[in-house]
């Protein structure tokens, strides 16, 4: 049996879990903290069959009023670099889902975390994002000219999405730098986007949309268009599932589900 604790549990993706933990047989809640409905019960918040815990809203208090195997940190980017810090001082493990991880966080994360925190941090929990980013990492060893389009729903506070700057990481890995001698005239200052290991990302952010990303490649004649769609916040779950059940088999920092499962 697996505690777990959910860090932003009246969110998005934090109601998403507190449900996957409520009916996984092997998980059992012993802790929801958010910042809106403290003290009230979980169990009557989300209308959950079994789980109940009281809602807090101080992450550290909590971990030292309950016996937690692991916390899910769905929250903020302002905030999740304090909770996986409070989380490792505690001597607990942690799976994080929030993004806006930049590269500095994560070496620091690996000089906080010592020999015994076991941490994941994925930008993406979707088996079909972990496909396609795996599938562009393959097509930039053939196809040099690459651009990210990245489209999410309107709440989101990050731009561009953690998953839009793995798979510039990974494509880069591959990919054969080439020279660009025009001298390109942006009229309009980001027109043609940020740009991530010199591949550029595009960021759209609208209401109706969930998560998805094109990852678009250009040839000589030709194109291919790599896209993964989230239509809904459950496609993550089995990702989030699988992470938890990984904590013990894992060292230290992992980064990606796409360590964790054998592609
Ligand atoms: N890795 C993935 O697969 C994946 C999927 C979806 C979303 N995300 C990321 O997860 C994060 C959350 O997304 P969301 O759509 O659920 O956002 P959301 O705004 O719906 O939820 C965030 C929750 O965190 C709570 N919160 C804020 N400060 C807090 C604190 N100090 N302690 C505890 N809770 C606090 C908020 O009250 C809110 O309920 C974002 O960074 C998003 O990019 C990642
Ligand atoms: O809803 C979000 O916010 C998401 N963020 C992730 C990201 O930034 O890559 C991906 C899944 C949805």
């Amino acid at each position: 049996m697996k505690n777990i604790v959910v860090s932003g549990a009246l969110g998005k993706m934090g109601q998403e879990v507190v449900k996957l933990v409520d009916r996984t047989d092997n998980f059992k809640l012993v802790g929801a903290v958010d910042v809106a409905k403290v003290g009230e019960d979980i169990k009557e918040v989300l209308n959950l069959e079994q789980a109940s815990a009281e809602i807090t809203n101080d992450l550290g208090e909590t971990l030292e009023q309950v016996e937690a195997d692991a916390v899910v940190d769905f929250t903020t980017p302002q905030v999740v670099m304090g909770n996986i810090k409070t989380v490792c001082e505690a001597g607990v493990d942690i799976v994080v889902g929030t993004t806006g991880i930049t590269e500095a966080d994560l070496n620091k994360v690996k000089e906080f975390a010592d020999e015994n925190n076991k941490v994941i941090i994925a930008p993406n929990f979707a088996i079909g994002a972990i496909l396609m980013m795996e599938f562009s990492k393959k097509a930039a060893k053939f196809l040099d000219d690459v651009e990210i389009i990245e489209q999410h729903h309107d709440g989101k506070l990050d731009a561009p999405s953690g998953t839009a700057i793995k798979t510039a990481e990974l494509i880069q890995e591959n990919l054969t730098p080439k020279e660009d001698e025009r001298e390109e005239i942006e009229k309009l200052e980001g027109a043609r986007g940020a740009e991530q290991d010199g591949i550029n990302i595009h960021s759209v952010r609208l209401p109706g949309l969930v998560a998805h990303q094109e990852v678009l490649f250009g040839g000589e004649g030709q194109t291919l268009k790599l896209r993964h769609d989230s239509i809904n916040r459950r496609s993550f779950m089995p990702g989030v599932a699988l992470a938890i059940n990984k904590l013990d088999e894992i060292d230290g920092v992992v980064y990606g589900l796409d360590n964790l499962i054998e592609l």
